[in-house]
């Protein structure tokens, strides 16, 4: 089933030149769908775009066959719901006068009337911040703490348990392990690969890292100058069909 539909989207900011040109794709719920291509291309506008945090210039954004530029200010909160983003710094995601347990909790607080949990479930505060902080393996100690008192990595596994916690369909990684050293980073993959089978989400994973890109999707976009120049399943990276910027990719990973 088609979970997100992005037809002929494109973007310009005022005086910049173009951001994204006509730029379709689909994403299949259950998938891994990865974007990559270098600083600047568009990626991030194009995540922003999804989630109606920027308006788009023309084309049109599906999820689920509902086209998002018409929803209202009540849909696009149930909407929200549905779609989560987990950034590149989670430092700048969590608030820092906020104690872990009040962060985690948040999100559910917002959206509590229109949730039924399928996965976790709420019968105190401190049971669902347990659950949570299990899911994303950490221990239940660091909920009392304040984001400064938490690694790198422990805090982005903090931004995905709340990105979790409301039980969306589909997440929205833009480059999610851009801030962290190269342990860090694998071990965040590993905890995403599983959340997204234990869960049963879908992720747009964006990245400008051909090699996590293609350890973590499926099917594989390469973004260049705000265009769609490549797209192929893992299977055929190193196809002599590929793009000869896809080819530039793969010379430098
Ligand atoms: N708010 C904004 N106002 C004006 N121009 C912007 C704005 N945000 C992005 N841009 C421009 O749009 C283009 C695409 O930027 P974007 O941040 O989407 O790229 P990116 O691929 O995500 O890069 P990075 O990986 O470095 O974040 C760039 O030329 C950028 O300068």
């Amino acid at each position: 089933m088609k979970l997100l539909t992005v037809k002929n989207l494109t973007k310009s900011y005022q005086g910049q030149k173009t951001a994204i040109h006509p730029l379709s794709f689909e994403l299949h719920q259950g998938e891994c769908l990865g974007l990559v291509g270098e600083s600047g291309c568009g990626k991030s506008t194009l995540a922003r775009c999804l989630l109606r945090i920027e308006t788009i210039d023309g084309g049109s954004i599906y999820f689920k066959n509902e086209a998002i530029e018409r929803l209202n200010e009540r849909q696009l909160h149930a909407y929200r719901q549905k779609m989560q983003i987990v950034l590149q710094n989670p430092s700048s995601a969590l608030n820092p006068k906020l104690k872990i347990k009040d962060s985690l909790i948040d999100p559910y607080e917002q959206y509590r009337k229109q949730l039924s949990l399928r996965h976790f479930s709420y019968t105190s505060k401190k049971a669902f911040v347990k659950q949570l902080l299990e899911a994303v393996q950490l221990p239940e100690s660091l909920a009392d703490r304040y984001p400064h008192e938490l690694s790198g990595g422990q805090r982005q596994r903090v931004t995905i348990a709340r990105a979790i916690s409301i039980e969306p369909e589909l997440l929205v990684l833009d480059e999610p392990t851009a801030s962290l050293d190269v342990i860090s980073q694998g071990a965040i993959l590993a905890l995403l690969a599983e959340l997204r089978v234990s869960l049963h989400l879908s992720y747009l994973f964006i990245s400008h890292d051909l090699a996590a890109v293609a350890q973590m999707s499926g099917r594989i976009l390469v973004m260049k100058e705000g265009r769609l120049v490549d797209q192929f399943h893992r299977d055929h990276l190193l196809s002599d069909e590929r793009h000869p910027y896809t080819k530039e990719l793969i010379s430098i990973f």
